[in-house]
């Protein structure tokens, strides 16, 4: 072990003695793991992603269903504070925009000495939108428009409220099978809007502008319409418009972008002015919402779903294994008993291919790729390597020498480092850590007293 790593496990270790210190001297606070307990019923994981593990859970109290996020102290990157209390940055976003119709509301947060637990709302039955894309292959025009419009008044009232989100994606739509209402979710990379320029990034490649890759700096406003414009490509074709940072940097020299279905032209001009290679050319987020293919009228949600299959989605899966893990009780019969309207069979002929585009020289897509869906979520592609990165910026310098071929060899792997089931048993052991300690605080608390 190196000393560098050795000073950062000591201060680490010694960061949750004096936390554990503060707790026996002062007794738990009221955002202790043991309030948590008192007032959430924690059920089995909902989903996951590359900085925490979500569980549903219960409010006691009321029998308010809810999700549970919680999120490894050593993960946070960027903290704030509320009421004088440092908390991760995530935690502060979310409460700014608490007040947003298409935003997850925050309902509270724990802070216990392995990390942070934020309780939402979980709207019932949902599903996130890349599982929603995914069960259907792709979307219609008209179910595009109806879930797109939403997604960009909620970015344009957190932008209101100087809230930058920074990793739009469908993953981080949740959306209500009920109503089709959608809600932004995991502000895990968001930050306080400004006019200057980032230099630094949290979110999901895959969805970053041309600019981040080539000089390593962004506009807030002009990468969330970027963002937008993967999002509402990929809703639409069932796959991502670019497979890597080369293709991001280099799509404009090859022409308009591919669909594999047949869409209007408002909603390819839409799209072509979000993906615009240069950001001060690029269409505005106020710009997009009057552009005439969001204005128009979408459908309802019931005609949009009408003669969807009724059948079983991951909104239903069982969770009796972990919620037996967690010494839980299953769901509710309640909870069992709401209609879901959405299909979620696989498509024939897809494959565990992440994400974008065969490699090809010219925007021509091969009839073949027609049923090649994206299956894997972004947050579970491992990040480019510097080498991968340089051929980006050399390729986007000289488009004509470049080899598109030889650069694509060796993309996008699997990450490997975290099965789910190890990932899954480091979160049982922090909360079963915390409950131990929460049983030997009672203990020691009754051993006092007598
Ligand atoms: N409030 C919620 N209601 C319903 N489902 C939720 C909620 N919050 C999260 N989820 C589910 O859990 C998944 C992971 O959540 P989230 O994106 O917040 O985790 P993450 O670790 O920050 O992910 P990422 O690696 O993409 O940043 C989501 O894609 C969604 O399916």
């Amino acid at each position: 072990m190196t000393l560098p790593v050795l000073a950062k496990k000591m201060k680490k270790l010694a960061s949750l003695q004096f936390f554990n210190l503060k707790l026996l001297l002062n007794g738990e606070s009221s955002r202790g793991f043991s309030k948590f307990k008192k007032n959430y019923k924690l059920k089995a994981e909902l989903g996951r992603g590359g900085f925490g593990v979500v569980y549903r859970a219960v409010r006691t109290s009321d029998n308010t269903l809810v999700a549970v996020k919680f999120i490894e102290r050593s993960n946070v990157k960027e903290w704030a504070r509320i009421n004088g209390e440092q908390v991760p940055m995530e935690i502060c976003m979310l409460a700014k925009c608490s007040k947003i119709r298409g935003v997850i509301r925050l309902l509270d947060w724990y802070s216990i000495p392995e990390g942070f637990l934020i309780v939402m709302e979980r709207p019932y039955p949902c599903i996130d939108m890349f599982d929603f894309i995914k069960g259907q292959g792709k979307i219609s025009e008209e179910m595009a428009r109806f879930l797109f419009r939403q997604i960009a008044v909620t970015v344009h009232e957190c932008v209101q409220n100087r809230v930058l989100h920074r990793d739009l994606k469908d993953e981080n739509v949740v959306i209500d099978l009920v109503t089709g209402s959608t809600k932004l979710i995991d502000f895990g990379a968001a930050t306080v809007l400004r006019r200057s320029q980032y230099s630094d990034f949290q979110g999901t490649r895959l969805y970053c502008p041309p600019e981040w890759f080539l000089h390593s700096l962004y506009l807030g406003r002009e990468a969330a319409v970027w963002s937008l414009g993967v999002l509402l490509y990929n809703s639409l074709n069932g796959r991502l418009p670019f497979r890597n940072e080369k293709d991001i940097c280099t799509a404009h020299l090859l022409g308009p972008l591919p669909f594999f279905v047949p869409v209007s032209s408002e909603v390819k001009d839409l799209i072509s002015k979000c993906l615009t290679f240069d950001p001060f050319q690029r269409c505005s987020l106020e710009a997009i919402l009057n552009h005439p293919w969001v204005k128009q009228q979408p459908l309802s949600w019931e005609l949009l779903t009408k003669n969807k299959v009724q059948k079983k989605t991951s909104v239903e899966k069982s969770d009796d294994h972990i919620s037996e893990t967690l010494g839980e009780q299953s769901e509710t019969e309640e909870e069992r008993s709401h209609p879901t309207t959405v299909s979620t069979s696989k498509q024939p002929g897809t494959s565990d291919e992440g994400v974008g585009l065969s490699a090809s020289s010219s925007h021509t897509p091969p009839k073949k790729q027609h049923k090649e869906h994206r299956m894997a979520k972004t947050s579970l592609l491992a990040p480019p390597t510097s080498v991968e990165m340089k051929a980006a910026v050399q390729a986007s310098k000289t488009p004509t020498q470049f080899n598109v071929h030889t650069a694509l060899k060796n993309q996008r792997q699997i990450k490997k480092h975290q099965s789910p089931h190890a990932a899954n048993s480091t979160v049982l052991t922090a909360l079963r850590r915390a409950m131990s300690r929460e049983a030997q605080n009672r203990i020691s608390g009754v051993f006092l007293q007598n």
